[in-house]
């Protein structure tokens, strides 16, 4: 299955990714960061698609004519699959509706709670004892996507957001791959494969054989 992993930061679970053997067809960004260098790297063909250079639609239309742009350099490499790492900008339109149920987030905190691009912040600031990440697909409202994994990470006294962020990170550097590798053998467009006995009993033992 080709795969492409969308990044806007440091690109640690992008390389978790490639580390479980599922090697990105494509890894792209929306603004320069260390995503991109750790994939060229590794050898994995790396695209920025700087959304600054959208600026000059009016803002209705910047999101959209992104988000066909992206559509358009998945297209070119042939994905199938499309895993966001840390991508910090909201899709819309057509890449949803072509990548429907095969386009995966992972987020860092326990959806519902705390959607956004500030989970961590706020669940420190909402002083929650126990936080996580949340791997679902994507959907035009954000963060609102059926959830097919969650893990709970402790909120220990002392931490900020970094020490918080780095735990959770340690989850998802083998939660999502786990759902990934297991999702690339059931997922269908348009179907609700996530909730098939078969994917979630490969998907058990997927965990067991990498949980920590
Ligand atoms: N249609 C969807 N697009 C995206 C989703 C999604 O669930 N549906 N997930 C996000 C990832 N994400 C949280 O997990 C997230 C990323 C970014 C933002 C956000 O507010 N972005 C701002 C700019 C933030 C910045 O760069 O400072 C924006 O796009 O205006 C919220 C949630 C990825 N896309
Ligand atoms: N709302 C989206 C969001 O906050 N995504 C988060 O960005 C981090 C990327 O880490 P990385 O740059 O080290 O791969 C991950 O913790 C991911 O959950």
């Amino acid at each position: 299955m080709r795969v492409a992993v969308l990044v806007s930061g440091v690109g640690s679970i992008m390389e978790a990714i490639h580390g479980r053997g599922l090697v990105p067809a494509l890894v792209l960004a929306d603004r320069p960061c260390r995503g991109l260098e750790i994939a060229r790297s590794l050898g994995i063909p790396a695209t920025l698609l700087d959304r600054g250079h959208f600026l000059d639609q009016h803002h209705r239309l910047r999101r959209r004519a992104y988000s066909d742009a992206v559509l358009g350099a998945l297209q070119q490499e042939g994905v199938e699959f499309v895993a966001l790492a840390g991508f910090g900008t909201i899709l819309e339109g057509s890449v949803l509706e072509e990548f429907a149920s095969v386009m995966f987030n992972t987020h860092p905190s326990l959806l519902p709670s705390f959607p956004g691009w500030h989970a961590v912040e706020q669940a420190l600031a909402n002083g929650v004892k126990v936080t996580g990440t949340t791997v679902h697909l994507v959907v035009p409202t954000v963060d609102a996507g059926p959830i097919i994994a969650q893990e709970p990470v402790r909120v220990l006294p002392g931490d900020d957001v970094d020490s918080l962020h780095q735990r959770i990170k340690e989850v998802e550097r083998w939660l999502y791959p786990s759902v990934l590798v297991t999702a690339q053998h059931h997922a269908v467009r348009g179907q609700s494969w996530w909730s098939t006995d078969s994917f979630y009993a490969e998907f058990e033992q997927e965990v067991q054989r990498c949980r920590p």
